[in-house]
C-alpha cells in the first residue's frame, strides 16, 4: 500500500500488489493499518485506488486454496477488520475504481462514501458464479447501496456491471475518464 498526500488532510492510497491487487492476508492488513495511522494523523478524507489497471481482484484466491484452519481463520478476521474499519472510518471515504472491482475489489468499492470509476471496467459481486454466496455484510453493503430487490437479482446472478450499468443503478456515484 502506498500513500500520497494531496494537501495535509487528504491521502491517496494506492493498493500495490500486482498483477491484479488480489486481497492476500497481508494486503488486507497493510490498508488497515494504513487507514488506521491516517485517522491518527488528523487526515481528512482518502481517495482508495490502485496502482495498477486493475482496481483489486477481490480475494486471493491462491492464499485461500488448501489453507490451514487456523489461516482461513485468521484471513476472515482480517478481511472483517478492513470491512469494519474502512466502512466505520470517520474519514471521508472516496474509491476511484480503475480497473476491475469483483467480489471483495466490489466490497471494498461501496464500504466507501463515494464512487467514481473509469469507463469500459466491470464491477459487482460475482461469487455465485463459482458456487460461493458473499457473506451477509456483502449482502448488506450491495442491498443498501442499489435497493434490495437489484441486489438480490445481482447476487443471484452474480453479476459484474459495466460503468455504465453500475451508474445507472447507482452502484457507483460518478464516471471519470
Ligand atoms: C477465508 C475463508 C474462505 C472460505 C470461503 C467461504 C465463503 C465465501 C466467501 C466469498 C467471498 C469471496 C470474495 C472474493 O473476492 S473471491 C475472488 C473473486 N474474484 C474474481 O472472480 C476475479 C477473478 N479475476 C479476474 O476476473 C481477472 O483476473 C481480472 C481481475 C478481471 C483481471 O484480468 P486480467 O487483467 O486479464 O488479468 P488475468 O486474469 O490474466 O490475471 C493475472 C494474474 O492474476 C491472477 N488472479 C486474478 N484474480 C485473482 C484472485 N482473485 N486471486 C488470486 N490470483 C488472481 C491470475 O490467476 C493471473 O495469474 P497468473 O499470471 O499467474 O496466471
Amino acid at each position: 500500500v502506498t500513500v500520497e498526500m494531496k494537501s495535509s488532510k487528504v491521502a491517496i492510497v494506492r493498493m500495490n500488489r500486482p498483477p491484479v491487487n488480489a486481497l492476500s492476508k497481508d494486503l488486507m492488513h497493510g490498508l488497515r493499518r494504513t487507514i488506521c495511522d491516517l485517522e491518527d494523523n488528523d487526515v481528512k478524507g482518502i481517495v482508495l485506488t490502485s496502482s495498477s489497471k486493475v482496481f483489486c481482484a477481490g480475494l486471493d484466491l491462491a492464499e485461500l486454496l488448501n489453507p490451514t484452519q487456523e489461516f482461513v481463520s485468521s484471513f476472515w478476521k482480517e478481511l472483517q477488520g478492513l470491512w469494519i474499519t474502512l466502512y466505520s472510518s470517520r474519514l471521508v471515504t472516496v474509491a476511484a475504481v480503475n480497473g476491475a472491482a469483483p467480489a471483495a475489489g466490489c466490497m471494498l468499492a461501496l464500504s466507501c462514501d463515494y464512487r467514481m470509476m473509469s469507463s469500459k471496467n466491470v464491477i459487482g459481486m460475482n461469487e455465485t458464479k463459482f458456487g460461493l454466496f458473499p457473506p451477509p455484510w456483502f449482502v448488506e453493503l450491495m442491498a443498501d447501496t442499489v435497493g434490495r430487490r437489484k441486489a438480490e437479482m445481482l447476487l443471484l446472478q452474480g453479476t459484474l456491471l459495466s460503468t455504465e450499468d453500475a451508474l445507472a443503478c447507482g452502484m457507483i456515484d460518478q464516471i471519470v475518464e
